[in-house]
């Protein structure tokens, strides 16, 4: 089965050549695209789909959420806006409220928040653990995770939980807790944070994981000027996520992750992505993450969401592409990348194209998975030029369409 997609006014490709084309089309075969290109050009297919003039991008890839969580934290949300700061602590709130919850009802719950970023244009989604804290709920969180997201990241070592030792318990996040989840993750990664886990700890347990055939992220710099990045590179780490805080050495160690990198092809030795998140940095009220520093400096960037009930209540690609642009000084461009491309080299995702293999995601291209996102409008700059306006026209999902 094969749809024709045509009469779109702008293709915002995101593949390696960053191509826009005008008056395009795209034809979907199954699960992946199989041709795109000018629209008077296009094959004849079984289906064919006007749409009618508005500009189409590369379904959001969400890198970085923690959706398996009950009950909110709007008392928190209350306080820091009057003034609060931010602390890891509020994370044992909503590890009680988890805790407490049915498999059935966690499930519900972590669902239809896939189903409101869908709704919204994302179409490939990280997930992580996080608020369950013991083995039986850490495993839990994993193993549910597992049906509902595309790839799941163990974060065991997110708080230490009140009452425990931080060094047993990072024995225990790094031996048992690790174990037990293994069999639903892809990812490992630590709150590399005052009040959370400082550098030793979280290397114990990144390197617990790594041993285990994980690949690592670390939640760093949110806070200060941390150890998180520094470790992060170290360990080779595919992302490093919130960077709100960095030191000239901070990002000059990231640039240096990129040396080996060939970003006109995509190929060579992959570094570690700074992913900024921010939703995250305006509903704590800390410094906007600089990613137009870090881009200029040659590091990969990625935009995420952060969907969480502490520190960033939204699942809104677009807001935080919004944010970046009139905000953070990306060009549209740029933060539609770091929204889809971006996320994919952090979750490496961005490679494949193969009839029956691997499927690269966050770029429109013959091969890749038919993640597409069509917009209410007749160019992507419509998402910054229209702040908050719902322009999610239609989406598609691996091919099906999904809105
Ligand atoms: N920073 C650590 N973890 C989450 C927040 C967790 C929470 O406060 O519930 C984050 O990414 O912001
Ligand atoms: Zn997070």
């Amino acid at each position: 089965m094969s749809t024709l997609i045509t009469n779109i006014a702008e293709l915002m490709t995101q593949d390696l050549e960053h191509r826009v084309l005008k008056d395009a089309a795209v034809v979907i075969e199954g699960e992946r695209i199989s041709w795109i290109g000018a629209a008077a050009d296009a094959p004849a297919a079984d289906d064919a789909v006007d749409a009618g003039g508005r500009a189409m991008l590369p379904g959001w890839v969400d890198s970085h959420t923690h959706l398996l969580f009950a009950g909110d934290r709007t008392a928190e949300f209350e306080a820091r806006m009057a003034g609060e700061s931010y602390s890891a602590g509020g994370i044992a709130v909503t590890m009680n409220a988890t805790r407490a919850t049915s498999d059935f009802d966690l499930t519900r719950l972590a669902l239809g928040r896939v189903a409101e970023a869908v709704s919204q244009g994302t179409t490939y989604i990280e997930t992580k653990t996080g608020y369950g804290l013991d083995i039986e709920h850490e495993a839990r969180s994993a193993r549910i995770a597992s049906t509902i997201a595309d790839q799941v990241t163990y974060l065991g070592a997110h708080l230490v939980p009140a009452g425990q030792d931080p060094d047993a318990y990072t024995d225990l996040a790094s031996g048992p807790m690790l174990a037990a989840v293994r069999p639903y993750v892809q990812w490992a990664d630590v709150f590399c944070e005052d009040g959370a886990f400082d550098a030793e700890q979280s290397r114990r347990v990144l390197l617990a994981c790594r041993d285990a055939g994980l690949g690592l992220r670390v939640h760093g710099n949110q806070l200060g000027e941390g150890p998180g990045v520094q470790l992060a590179v170290e360990l080779e780490a595919a992302s490093v996520d919130h960077v709100n805080y960095l030191a000239d050495k901070d990002v000059d160690a990231l640039t240096g992750t990129w040396a080996g990198w060939d970003a006109t092809t995509g190929t060579g030795r992959r570094g570690t992505v700074a992913t900024c998140l921010p939703a995250c940095d305006l509903s704590t009220r800390q410094p906007l993450a600089p990613a137009r520093e870090l881009l200029d400096a040659g590091v990969q960037v990625a935009l995420a969401s952060n969907c969480n009930p502490g520190t960033s209540y939204t699942s809104s690609m677009a807001f935080c592409v919004t944010t970046a642009v009139l905000q953070m000084r990306l060009s549209v461009h740029e933060a539609v990348r770091a929204a889809t491309y971006g996320g994919a080299l952090a979750l490496h995702k961005d490679k494949g194209n193969d009839v029956d293999g691997e499927r690269a995601v966050g770029s429109i291209a013959v091969g890749h998975r038919a993640d597409l996102h069509l917009l209410n409008a007749p160019s992507a700059t419509h998402l910054a030029y229209r702040p908050g306006m719902p322009l999610t026209y239609a989406v598609w999902r691996a091919g099906a369409r999904a809105r």
